[in-house]
């Protein structure tokens, strides 16, 4: 898995991505439970409608699916609190990925580039898993969700499919940078948009740089792969500590080291476009 991390930058979208029609999969996948939006597709004519089995009269014509009214996004889910959330609730699959990863032995065969052979290919064998994979999963449209990002973008083949959501650990952890980033700048546009214009990398680093938040999280991952990872078909080791499946201290610095870093640089990346 680091070696995912190390060969590959994060790429960014164009920040066009939230004036998309195309409903996206983290909008669909959240607006589901969110009030707001139901409110919204009601007034629109495109929620679901409720059905009175007791009315006597037959039910008023739908309105027409063009509506005049202006379709104006009121959820929520651009906040810093509803993204935040979201990272939230990705720590626990990046720690479940983790720890299912641990138990397995490290095999540097398979990383090497010069051990696996294969016609027209010259590579490792991971990166020819990775590589193939990435393309089966472009063919149904995976890469099509702006959440969703492969480590190999070049030479995808084209959807074959509507596109499908999977589920993902690190790449999409990271690139949610991209929305955290569209909450910051929307918060206060006016700080961002200096910096900006001024195409100035480290006073956006500066600017989207939460250092309490960060330390929190490195804390509450840590605590989170003590719990999650413990092992409970033991008594400890000869001192009577528990035992884990992965070194919780790792999962800390993982994060600290790479995954909130490059989440950092996908907003940075992003942020230098918002205004193109
Ligand atoms: O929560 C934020 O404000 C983020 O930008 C996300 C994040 C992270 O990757 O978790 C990144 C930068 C901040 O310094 C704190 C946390």
């Amino acid at each position: 898995m680091e070696v995912k991390v190390l060969k590959t930058s994060p790429s960014i979208c164009n920040p066009q991505l939230f004036r998309s029609p195309r409903p996206s999969s983290l909008f669909s996948l959240q607006t589901k439970k969110n009030p707001s939006f139901r409110l919204l597709a009601a007034s629109t004519g495109h929620g679901v409608r409720p059905t009175h089995s007791s009315d006597a009269s037959p039910p008023p014509p739908p309105p027409p699916l063009r509506s005049s009214k202006k379709r104006v996004d009121e959820s929520e889910i651009l906040t810093l609190d509803s993204i935040r959330q979201s990272l939230i609730r990705q720590e626990d699959s990046i720690i479940y990925s983790l720890l299912e990863r641990s138990q397995y032995c490290y095999n540097a065969d398979t990383y090497n580039r010069n051990v696996f052979y294969m016609d027209g290919f010259h590579g490792s064998l991971v990166e020819f898993m990775v590589r193939e994979t990435e393309r089966l999963h472009a063919q149904v449209g995976r890469y099509k969700s702006p959440d969703e990002h492969p480590f190999f973008a070049e030479d995808l083949p084209e959807p074959m499919l509507p596109p499908l959501q999977y589920p993902q650990a690190l790449s999409k952890r990271i690139h949610y940078g991209k929305f955290v980033a569209e909450a910051k700048f929307r918060a206060s546009p006016e700080a961002y948009e200096a910096a900006i214009r001024a195409q100035d990398r480290d006073h956006l680093m500066r600017l989207l740089t939460y250092e309490t938040v960060e330390a929190a999280i490195v804390e509450r991952v840590e605590m989170k792969a003590r719990t999650f990872g413990q092992e409970l078909n033991g008594n400890g080791d000869q001192d009577g500590s528990p035992i884990y499946k992965i070194k919780p201290s790792l999962v800390a610095d993982l994060y600290g080291d790479w995954i909130m870093p490059l989440t950092k640089q996908v907003q940075v990346e992003y942020l230098l476009r918002r205004l193109d």
